[in-house]
């Protein structure tokens, strides 16, 4: 069977290394490439098995009501989803018990290892905090795999007991100490000639340890692109995180 793939964000950054990948992979077929001047609603008339999503974290909602009322798979990388949104997006496909829509903070495999790195990690450390840097073009900060490792540190944190972390700070200028993910400090950097990189930074007595993981190409997100949508036929109701189809 040939998989039919519709891009939506078709002719963005990541919209067209995704139709790329789709034209080259032997068991997909592009049906459908819209971006900002079409509409999502294009995609009505269209046979299509699963919807590629890299908009913007303004647009991905509406995209998402759209597929799922029309029975379409998603698979979406767009940035963007609290835990309302995520909470909204269940909501719809209760209605929809036989749908299935998978979100990923990151495709790049390392970055999903280094995720469930930190995760690990975050119980042995009093101190915690994550340095995101990307390219100057990127809509939203602090990033989506910044705020899901977060979350991840968050929980190993308050399941091991662990409190507040330690910080003497009393006075600073706004922004100096990052912005407060699930009380996990996030440290956004934007500049010209990034792509997408993150460190976690853990520190304990005498020692620190980093998880570092750097995306120097578009192209470490592909395998995990298309291995979401390979996947996502066969799962339904809602996965957030690729590390649950790769079962880490
Ligand atoms: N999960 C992951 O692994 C990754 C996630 N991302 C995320 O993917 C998203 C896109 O990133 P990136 O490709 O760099 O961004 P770009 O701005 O390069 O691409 C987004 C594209 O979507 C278009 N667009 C905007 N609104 C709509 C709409 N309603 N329907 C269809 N297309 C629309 C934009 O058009 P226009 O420019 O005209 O507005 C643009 O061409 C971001 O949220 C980013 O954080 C990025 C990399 C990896
Ligand atoms: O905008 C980007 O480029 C990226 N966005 C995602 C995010 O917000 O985490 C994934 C990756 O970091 C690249």
């Amino acid at each position: 069977m040939t998989i039919r793939v519709g891009v939506l964000g078709a002719r963005g950054r990541m919209g067209a290394e995704v139709c790329r990948a789709v034209e080259a992979a032997p068991d997909m077929e592009i049906v459908a490439m819209i971006d900002a001047d079409e509409s999502v609603h294009d995609l009505a008339d269209v046979a299509i098995d699963v919807v590629v999503d890299f908009t913007h974290p303004d647009v991905v909602m509406d995209n998402l009501r759209f597929c799922v009322e029309h029975d379409i798979r998603v698979v979406v990388g767009t940035s963007g989803f609290t835990p309302d949104r995520l909470d909204t997006l269940r909501g719809w496909l209760a209605e929809k018990p036989l749908l299935g829509v998978l979100i990923a903070p990151n495709f790049a495999l390392g970055a999903v290892l280094s995720m469930k790195f930190a995760q690990l990690a975050a119980r042995y450390y009093p101190s915690a905090e994550i340095i995101e840097l990307h390219h100057a073009g990127k809509a939203d900060a602090p990033s989506g795999t910044a705020a899901h490792t977060a979350a991840l540190i968050a929980e190993a944190r308050a399941s091991a007991g662990l409190g507040k972390a330690p910080d003497a700070t009393t006075s600073a200028l706004e922004g100096a100490r990052g912005a407060l993910v699930d009380d996990v400090r996030v440290h956004s950097v934007r500049l010209a000639g990034l792509v997408a990189h993150q460190e976690v930074l853990f520190g304990g007595e005498g020692e620190t340890l980093t998880i570092r993981h750097d995306s120097l190409d578009r192209k470490s997100f592909m395998p995990g692109v298309l291995l979401g949508v390979r996947e996502v036929l066969g799962r339904d109701g809602l996965t957030v995180g690729l590390e649950n189809v790769l079962s880490l």
